[in-house]
């Protein structure tokens, strides 16, 4: 065969050679590029926090067990909080973030509860960085710093979000923020596809507030001084009276545009805490301490109980601090009694 004959047969295999070269380059450097791109998120994950699992997983039956084995006396508390988390996390559209509205008394288990909810969703729980735990009087004390407040409150949200579609925002003291710093959220919480764009929908809020602790703790008392039992009472009695606390009381939850917007989705109340309860909050704290021994010390147990206040007077049916100042009562009698590592034994021979 001439040469001329075979060189197009030449050029062809040379040139579909070269592309296969280029290709095999090509395709070596895009999966070494990408395998470097995927280490290096796999690590920053490993280091830091990702948006994505690990990192988040919501686990609702975790939610749930452990809001129906650690919380007591809030039986209100567990069916709106599992199910409308799980409603609004399941859901692949949903129309706004999820808003949910705690009320009542210290102690009764209000920053419990989104403590738990953060344990059961993010892997750092509360120290997850897409987490903010905003307290009014912490972050925002100065009232005549309001407009750099504004600012940098919007700011922090919308950072939070942009990181991570499923952030969570809780406002403790909602009843101390200034009105014009909640106003400047709002957006935040309404039925916008995205805000400064950014997509806050599968974003979860949650507002703490001693505001209308006194109504709960009104109604409460009423179950309990007609001997009703507690579990009976149901939501609907108290959202009513919720929403009006929030919307008309002066230097209240200064919720109002909120409210009359819809942008609420749940009033929550957590009832004020039954002697039953702290009992209860004892034991565990005591279990939590080591001192699974100490449990069944009725008079131990008893002290502890006895040395908080309750209220109303007459009846002192709940605790006036809820589980609030357990720990410390209980490390005073702790402290009290010899610690467990002296009742080491020695052998008699060396
Ligand atoms: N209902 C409850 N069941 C079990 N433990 C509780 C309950 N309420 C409170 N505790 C315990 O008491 C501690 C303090 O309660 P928590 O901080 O949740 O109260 P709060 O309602 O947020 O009070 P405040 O309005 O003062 O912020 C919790 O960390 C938890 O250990």
């Amino acid at each position: 065969m001439k040469i001329r004959n075979i060189l197009p047969l030449i050029l062809l295999f040379w040139s579909s050679n070269g592309e296969i070269i280029s290709l095999l380059t090509g395709t070596a450097i895009a999966i070494s590029g990408g395998a470097f791109w995927a280490f290096k998120k796999h690590l920053k994950c490993r280091l830091y926090e990702c948006c994505e699992e690990p990192d988040i997983k919501f686990d609702h039956h975790r939610l749930d067990s452990d809001i129906a084995n650690m919380l007591y006396g809030q039986h209100l508390v567990k069916d709106v909080v599992v199910n409308s988390i799980k409603s609004h996390w399941f859901n692949d559209n949903p129309r706004k973030p999820l808003v949910l509205s705690f009320h009542g008394y210290t102690g009764s288990g209000k920053n419990f509860v989104a403590e738990i909810i953060a344990n059961n969703t993010f892997r750092l729980g509360l120290r997850s960085s897409f987490v903010q735990h905003i307290v009014a009087t912490v972050d925002y004390p100065d009232k005549t710093k309001i407009h750099d407040y504004q600012i940098e409150l919007r700011q922090r949200i919308l950072s939070t979000a942009q990181k991570c579609g499923r952030a969570m925002f809780i406002f403790d003291e909602t009843d101390k923020l200034p009105e014009q710093l909640l106003g400047s959220i709002k957006p935040f919480l309404d039925y916008y596809t995205t805000v400064s764009n950014v997509d806050f929908r599968r974003n979860i809020f949650i507002f703490l507030s001693n505001k209308g602790g006194g109504k709960i703790a009104e109604i409460t008392l009423n179950q309990y001084e007609n001997e009703y039992p507690r579990e009976e009472l149901k939501l609907e009695s108290f959202e009513r009276d919720l929403m009006s606390f929030s919307f008309n009381e002066k230097g209240g939850l200064q919720m109002s545009e909120l409210i009359s917007n819809h942008l609420i989705d749940h009033f929550i109340p957590f009832l004020p805490l039954q002697r039953e309860h702290v009992r209860k909050c004892v034991e565990a704290y005591l279990r939590k301490r080591g001192r699974n021994d100490l449990v069944s010390n009725v008079e131990l147990v008893e002290r502890v109980l006895n040395s908080l206040q309750y209220f109303p007077p007459d009846s002192k049916a709940f605790s006036s601090s809820g589980c609030k100042r357990v720990d410390a009562k209980a490390d005073l009698e702790l402290a009290k009694i010899r610690p467990i590592a002296s009742y080491r034994q020695f052998d008699d021979e060396l």
